[in-house]
This record gives structure tokens, C-alpha cells and sequence, in this order.
């Protein structure tokens, strides 16, 4: 689905990310975790098709993308930010926005809003003002607002960084869930390793902007692949228990 291929990003001299490479399958959920710094949101925000690398090569669905992506392709992939970054207007139409501009029947968008508005638990508030939202009510939509696009890539920075923890909980249960159902490919950044180990079935763990581990959360927690990821993991199996 996605092949990076020796990611390099440069910025101001400095090495922000270096000789990237992995393959994202379809149906795949990766985590890309790490300390504050190591390149996580870099990595994304280049996956993602908002910056180009500096070097190195991205595939996406066998074919290499040029440094201006068309239209067609970016609008095969959603992206949900730590921040819900909602417009001034009502819960429905947040959700409605990305389908009318794909000029998606009015039927189908009616259809698909109530499903995701169903999955997230936000009937109740479609009519309501998105700025009169708590902050996890807004997050729930932000995600809505994405899925409802069905995009080949679900990508995530952060999604759960600005809830408290209850709030935090109940999204990531009710996340884990729509993927386990959906099979939706995703690429979810977190620097918090239990949000990894709940959502996502393999993980990168990126120290210096390098990639320290990749395998499945369990198995870097048994056997961490290099000393930097040892390190990094080091506070998770204590709060794991392990
Ligand atoms: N546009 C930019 N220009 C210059 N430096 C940048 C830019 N974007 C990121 N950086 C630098 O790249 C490094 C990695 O930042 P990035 O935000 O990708 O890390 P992160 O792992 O997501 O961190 P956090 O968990 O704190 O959000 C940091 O040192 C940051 O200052």
C-alpha cells in the first residue's frame, strides 16, 4: 500500500530523519513511536504527502509519488491531527464537507454521516455548533469526519494527546473497535507506547529520527531489536508489568 524507501528530511542543516524504510500492507494498523523529538510527526506529515522528503523515494499503491501529488491521490488519504481542527459550523456539516466536495451523492453522504455519527457515539449532537464541543466530543468528530471519506490510509498524529484520561479511554476502545471491524489501513502516531499496544498490531519505534524497532508491540516488549529501543521501552514494561 505504502513503500518507503531510504526517507531522508533535511531541515536547516540538520538531519531530522534518516534512511527511513519499511512496507505498509493493506489493512495494516502501524503505530510510529518514539521519544519527544525523534521524528514521528516528520515521518508522518512526509507519509502523508504534506512535505516531500529530501531524498529517498514514497510509493503508494505500486507507484512512486512526484514531489507535487495530484489531486486524486491526496484524496485517497484522511488525516486526524492531536488538535480537532473543526470549522465554525455544526457537527453535520464538519462531517459533510469532504463528501460534498467530492461531489458524493446527497444520499450517500446522509448515509455514511449517520453510520460514522453511530460509530462514534455523536448522533445526539449533529446539530449542534462544533465550537460548543468538549474536546473529546471534537475528537470523535475529527475521526468521523475522516472515516466518512473511506480513505485507503488513515493517518493519525496524536489523536489522543489533548484528553484527559477517561476521555482518552473510551476513545481508544471505541477505536479499537471500528478497527477491528473496518480493517482500515492506518498509520497512527503516539509518543505514549499503551496507545501502540491497544490500537495497533506493529510498531515503529524511531529514536533520532532512525528506526530503532519494528515488529509487533508484544515482541519489541520482550525483545526490543536495539539497545535505543531497550531504552525507550524500558519505562513501558515496568508499567506493563513485564
Ligand atoms: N519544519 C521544521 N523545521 C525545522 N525543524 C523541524 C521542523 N519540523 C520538525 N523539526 C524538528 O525535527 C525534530 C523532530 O520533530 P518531530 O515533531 O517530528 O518529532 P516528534 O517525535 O513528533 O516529537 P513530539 O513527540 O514532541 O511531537 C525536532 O527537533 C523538531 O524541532
Amino acid at each position: 500500500m505504502l513503500r518507503a524507501q531510504n526517507l531522508c528530511w533535511l531541515k536547516n542543516g540538520k538531519a531530522i530523519l534518516n534512511h527511513i524504510s519499511f512496507e505498509l500492507h493493506p489493512g495494516e494498523c502501524l503505530g510510529l513511536v518514539g521519544p519527544n523529538g525523534s521524528g514521528k510527526s516528520s515521518l508522518l506529515k512526509i507519509l502523508a504527502f504534506l512535505e516531500p522528503p529530501t531524498s529517498g523515494e514514497l510509493w503508494f499503491q505500486g507507484q512512486p509519488i512526484p514531489k507535487h501529488v495530484p489531486l486524486d491521490v491526496r484524496r485517497k488519504i484522511a488525516i486526524v491531527f492531536q488538535e480537532p481542527l473543526l470549522l465554525n459550523t455544526t457537527v453535520w456539516e464538519n462531517i459533510a464537507i469532504g463528501l460534498k466536495i467530492r461531489s458524493i451523492p446527497k444520499q450517500e453522504i446522509m448515509n455514511r454521516i449517520m453510520y460514522w455519527l453511530q460509530q462514534f457515539g455523536i448522533a445526539h449532537l449533529a446539530k449542534q455548533s462544533a465550537r460548543s464541543l468538549s474536546g473529546g466530543e471534537a475528537q470523535r468528530v475529527s475521526l468521523a469526519r475522516a472515516l466518512v471519506l473511506e480513505p485507503d490510509i488513515l493517518f493519525l498524529d496524536e489523536p489522543f494527546s489533548a484528553l484527559d484520561a477517561p476521555t482518552k479511554e473510551a476513545l481508544r476502545t471505541d477505536l479499537s473497535k471500528i478497527f477491528r471491524s473496518t480493517h482500515i489501513t492506518t498509520v497512527m502516531v503516539s509518543h505514549d507506547f499503551q496507545d501502540i499496544e491497544r490500537l495497533t498490531e506493529r510498531a515503529l519505534i524511531l529514536i533520532q529520527g532512525q528506526v530503532a524497532a519494528d515488529a509487533a508491540p508484544a515482541a519489541l516488549l520482550a525483545a526490543p531489536q536495539s539497545p535505543e529501543a531497550d531504552q525507550f521501552l524500558s519505562h513501558w514494561r515496568l508499567t506493563f508489568g513485564n
